[in-house]
């Protein structure tokens, strides 16, 4: 079950959004979040943010009361930003935490420290977001990074997976020879909504014959019910942005 943790809110307004008046090519999560943002960062309104940590399905706390100190100070260097790339969306961006050594830092060590000493040897990134958090967390546990990227990027051979976008479709790769059958694997983005990418990832490495131990984000967007797609495949995220 989730454990979802509100922080008391900064400010009470939310935003609402009308429908959007065109087609998504990519089914960005359209929503209010609320994260009170810094003035220094925030060039448009407040938010609200809800933390919760270890909302895997066995809601493992960091802390007697679940709230892991670092949490708030994650949540709030995380930038939200209205109508991009397109009107209606609340893009969730992480650049603002890469820019805080701290909240970065303790970011990768939530990560370290649930994974550690579990047997893992694949860390996979998915491309773009997942290659930032990804390679830190394989070097501190002691496994090898993967990336699965966008199509035709990879000079060798590759096998590839298809998902479905709200218009469309897209796919992700990964090289042939990148894995071997009965590894242990963790699997790294920068956040979930629909789950399409994410539940592609997993597709594409238990076709392989990998063991998908968890999947992992620093940010989940419950509204697009991204943890229904991921099946029974569990997922570990800190903040949930509600
Ligand atoms: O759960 P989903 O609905 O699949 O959405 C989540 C994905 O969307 C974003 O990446 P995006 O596809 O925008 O690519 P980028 O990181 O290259 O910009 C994000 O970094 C995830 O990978
Ligand atoms: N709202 C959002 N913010 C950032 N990345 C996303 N990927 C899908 N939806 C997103």
């Amino acid at each position: 079950m989730q454990t979802i943790i509100a922080l008391a809110p900064l400010v009470s307004h939310r935003l609402c959004l009308a429908p959007p008046p065109f087609p998504r090519h990519r089914l960005l999560c359209r929503r209010a979040p609320s994260i009170r943002l810094p003035s220094h960062r925030s060039s448009t309104t407040s938010f609200r943010l809800l933390s919760s940590f270890a909302a895997s399905r066995d809601s493992e706390m960091a802390t007697e009361d679940g709230q892991d100190p670092r949490i708030p100070k994650i949540a709030s260097s995380i930038r939200v930003i209205p109508d991009f790339p397109k009107p209606g969306i609340m893009f969730h961006d992480i650049t603002t935490l890469l820019l805080d050594t701290e909240a970065f830092k303790d970011t990768i060590d939530l990560f370290v420290e649930r994974y550690k000493g579990k047997g893992i040897s694949v860390v996979a990134g998915v491309e773009a977001r997942g290659f930032i958090f990804g390679p830190p967390i394989a070097l501190a546990i002691g496994a090898k990074f993967v990336p699965m990227r966008k199509p035709k990027k990879l000079p060798g051979k590759v096998i590839s997976e298809e998902y479905s976008l709200e218009y469309g479709t897209d796919k992700i790769e990964m090289h042939v020879g990148a894995v071997e059958p009965g590894e242990r694997a963790i699997i790294i983005d920068d956040l979930i909504a629909t789950g399409g990418t994410l539940s592609a990832a997993v597709r594409l490495l238990e076709r392989v014959g990998v063991k998908i131990v968890e999947c992992a984000c620093v940010i989940e967007l419950p509204e697009c019910k991204g943890r229904e797609k991921l099946g029974e495949t569990p997922l570990f995220i800190l903040i949930s942005s509600a």
